[in-house]
């Protein structure tokens, strides 16, 4: 027997955290945030469905709550919001046990502190068959400083956070039924919001930014039909693991997962070359490295990939599509 849904609702209030912005969190038909005078809210929401986006045989329970935290805080990371709360729907199927539930929140409430934020409300369901998490988060920012995808202009230069595809990389061994080594396997299963980087490369001016969840070139493919603008990528500049590269030399296609993989969950973004300065600084200041990859072309039909030897190609799977996969 599991607990009753009332008993699992008390137990996620009492173990969530209240923080400053709260001014009333979990146990109404409402939360309410207290917004900072002037601000904007930002609001993003993203599904994690079993069997599309993870499987209970390949993580654990603390980490896929982490995890649905996660990516949604990546998203208030993309456009320099702080974030300010969140909000957790769960279908549980009766396979998960008491403690698999309590690890779920356990996860997710854990990531949510550490970014300073609270859980304030959800849903609670039970599923027929697979588990489910929507998450919807809330951040704050200065509307002077929100960064939209549509801002990138010709001149500007390319530039990630991070490494690429290490994520892809370990999604790959798990599908050929090979445990991924730690490294990797944290960055399928733990990945890391680029917050505080955000927040300071808003500030520092950038033109526009997106998180990578879908792949490097399909998200830039949003930048730039946004900002109707083109861009070439240097592939040799790609920022590389060194487990991701130890592999590669073994089998070159792998580049593609760099590319293509998605849930990498860095940053990209295009800088005016008078804001690259203030950009390094930001980066720097959180400990977080920064790669330039390439460069914003006026033509907005152009999109070229230039390989090591500087033959240019345009590509075509630019990576993960829900209809496509
Ligand atoms: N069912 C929907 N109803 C309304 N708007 C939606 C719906 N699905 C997506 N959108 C909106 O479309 C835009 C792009 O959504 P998408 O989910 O591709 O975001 P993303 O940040 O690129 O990817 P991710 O889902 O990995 O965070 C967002 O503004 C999102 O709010
Ligand atoms: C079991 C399993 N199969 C496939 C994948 C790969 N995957 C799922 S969703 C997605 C893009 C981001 O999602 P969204 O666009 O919904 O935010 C990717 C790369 C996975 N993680 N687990
Ligand atoms: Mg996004």
């Amino acid at each position: 027997m599991t607990l009753d849904e009332f008993s699992f609702i008390a137990q996620i209030r009492r173990t969530a955290a209240v923080t400053p912005e709260v001014a009333i969190g979990i146990g109404d038909d409402c939360a309410a945030l207290d917004l900072p005078p002037g601000e904007q809210l930002l609001v993003t929401s993203d599904l994690l469905l079993e069997g599309v986006h993870f499987r209970c045989d390949w993580t654990s329970c603390f980490d896929l709550g982490a995890k649905a935290a996660a990516v949604n805080l990546s998203d208030l990371a993309a456009m320099g919001a702080r974030p300010v709360g969140l909000v957790l729907g769960l279908g549980l199927p009766d396979r998960l046990d008491d403690a698999d539930r309590r690890e779920l929140v356990a996860g997710f409430i854990a990531e949510a502190e550490a970014f300073e934020t609270a859980l304030v409300g959800g849903d609670t369901c039970r599923a027929q068959q697979f588990l489910t998490l929507s998450v919807t988060a809330f951040g704050t920012a200065d509307p002077r400083q929100v960064v939209r995808r549509g801002g990138a202009r010709p001149g500007d230069r390319i530039f990630v956070s991070g490494t690429l595809g290490d994520s892809a990389l370990a999604l790959k061994y798990l599908g050929e039924g090979v445990s991924p080594e730690g490294s990797l396997a944290r960055r399928h299963h733990r990945p890391t919001a680029r917050v505080s980087l955000g927040r300071r490369l808003a500030a520092a001016g950038v033109s526009a930014m997106i998180d990578i969840s879908d792949g490097l070139l399909a998200d830039l493919g949003h930048i730039l039909e946004a900002s109707a603008v083109g861009a070439e990528i240097i592939s040799g500049e790609l920022p590389l693991s060194a487990p991701f590269r130890r592999d590669l030399a073994g089998n070159p296609d792998l580049l593609q997962l760099a590319l293509t993989g998605g849930e990498d969950y860095e940053l990209l973004f295009t800088l005016p070359p008078d804001r690259e300065t203030a950009a390094r600084r930001a980066a720097a200041e959180c400990g977080v490295p920064i790669r330039e990859i390439g460069r914003i072309l006026p033509d907005r039909e152009a999109f070229w990939l230039v390989a090591a030897d500087g033959a240019r190609s345009r590509p075509e799977q630019r990576g993960f599509d829900h209809f496509r996969a």
